[in-house]
């Protein structure tokens, strides 16, 4: 049995880790860490939890936590989990950093998108970046994993049939992708609260988002190419849900159903990835670990559109956090994901 620690847990990614792990069948036991709150009950600020959780948020105290945990989730902002996890390097203690702080390689990356200070290249090398149908072998391995973020989850997982083909043509790539608000975390902005968002819709960030390096990082893997992509993120008015437009030219003379037949024959072993007949809806996958997606090809213009849509806190951070979780244990890749998505 696991015993598995969440640091940030009273935020969006944290709050949901904690949902999934205490109905996860191999953990036991879980701590919940704060950095603000250390001392005072859960349930305090999460009446969702009343009545059957009495576990306190503890502190941040590293030597605790290596003599206790199995596995370790840091739902932390950008720059904490940098400063963190090399206290648990060779410790035993697996770390699952849903932050961005260990996913891009090029530390000049992380400091230009991110504007902050990069973490040290050995630790850099030695996180896994977790997209966790198309990484299995390294994921069992790792001891500190990078959990990929919420736009690249949807997007890289929409275009992984086509980007490692010799044919791919990741110069025509264009990226259209809408997200729910909290996806912004829990902390209100000008931006994110009610009387700017609710009948609202905008895009942001635009050619600046530090979601950018990530894709294109994980493209080149694939195809061996560095291409810059256009990614226009767009926030909708809703809680959850991520949806992501791809278009992308091929080869004009391939019927469409060959498209479809390629990502089915390439998720055929990923229960959490749908190749769906239809385009999919935000509400198709809301608060499950699905990842549904539809591709269907032009053939005047020689264009796929593909559409993938996840829940930005399940498959986009929390859900997938467990998912490696799985993969580096051991244990059944969908173990405490196998339920359906809320609807309506
Ligand atoms: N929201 C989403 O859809 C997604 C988020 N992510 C990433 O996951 C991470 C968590 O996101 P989210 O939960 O939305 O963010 P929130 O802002 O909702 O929560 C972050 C939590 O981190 C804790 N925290 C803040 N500063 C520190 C610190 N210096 N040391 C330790 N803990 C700290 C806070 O808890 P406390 O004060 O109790 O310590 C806070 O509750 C971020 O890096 C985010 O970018 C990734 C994919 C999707
Ligand atoms: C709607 C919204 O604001 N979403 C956030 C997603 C942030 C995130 O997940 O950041 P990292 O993956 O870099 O940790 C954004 O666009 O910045």
């Amino acid at each position: 049995m696991v015993h598995a620690g969440i640091v940030g847990a009273t935020g969006y990614g944290g709050i949901e880790l904690f949902r999934l792990l205490y109905n996860h069948p191999d953990v036991d036991e879980i701590s919940l860490y704060s950095s603000s709150e250390a001392g005072k009950p859960y349930a305090s600020f999460m009446p969702q939890v009343s009545g059957w959780f009495k576990g306190e948020l503890r502190p941040i105290d590293e030597e605790q936590m290596k003599k206790e945990l199995d596995v370790l989730f840091l739902a932390t902002p950008a720059g904490v989990s940098g400063g963190l996890t090399p206290s648990f390097l060779d410790s035993g203690v697996k770390v699952i950093d849903l932050s961005g702080d260990l996913r891009l390689k090029n530390t000049e990356d992380y400091e230009k998108w991110y504007k902050k200070q990069a973490s040290s290249e050995s630790l850099l090398n030695e996180a896994v970046y977790g997209l966790s149908e198309t990484n299995r072998e390294n994921i069992k391995k790792a001891e500190i994993l990078a959990n990929p973020g919420c736009y690249p989850t949807a997007v890289l997982l929409g275009t992984a049939p086509l980007a490692s083909r010799s044919d791919w043509n990741g110069d025509s790539l264009i990226i259209d992708a809408k997200s729910g608000i909290s996806g912004a975390g829990k902390t209100p902005s000008e931006k994110s609260i009610y009387a700017n968002t609710e009948e609202n819709f905008r895009i942001y960030k635009v050619n600046g988002h530090q979601h950018i390096p990530e894709i294109e990082q994980q493209l080149q893997w694939w195809s061996g190419e560095s291409e810059p992509i256009t990614f226009s993120p767009h926030l909708v008015p809703m809680t959850r849900g991520i949806m992501a437009t791809m278009y992308v030219n091929v080869d004009k003379t391939a019927p469409a159903e060959d498209w479809m037949e390629l990502y089915r024959e390439f998720y055929k072993d990923s229960p959490f990835v749908r190749v769906r007949e239809d385009f999919p809806a935000t509400k198709d996958v809301y608060a499950s670990n699905f990842c549904d997606i539809h591709v269907t090809m032009d053939e005047r213009t020689g264009r796929l559109t593909i559409v993938s849509v996840i829940d930005n806190l399940v498959k986009g951070a929390s859900g997938q956090a467990v998912q490696n979780m799985n993969i580096m244990l051991g244990f059944e890749e969908t173990k405490g994901l196998e339920f359906f998505p809320l609807y309506p």
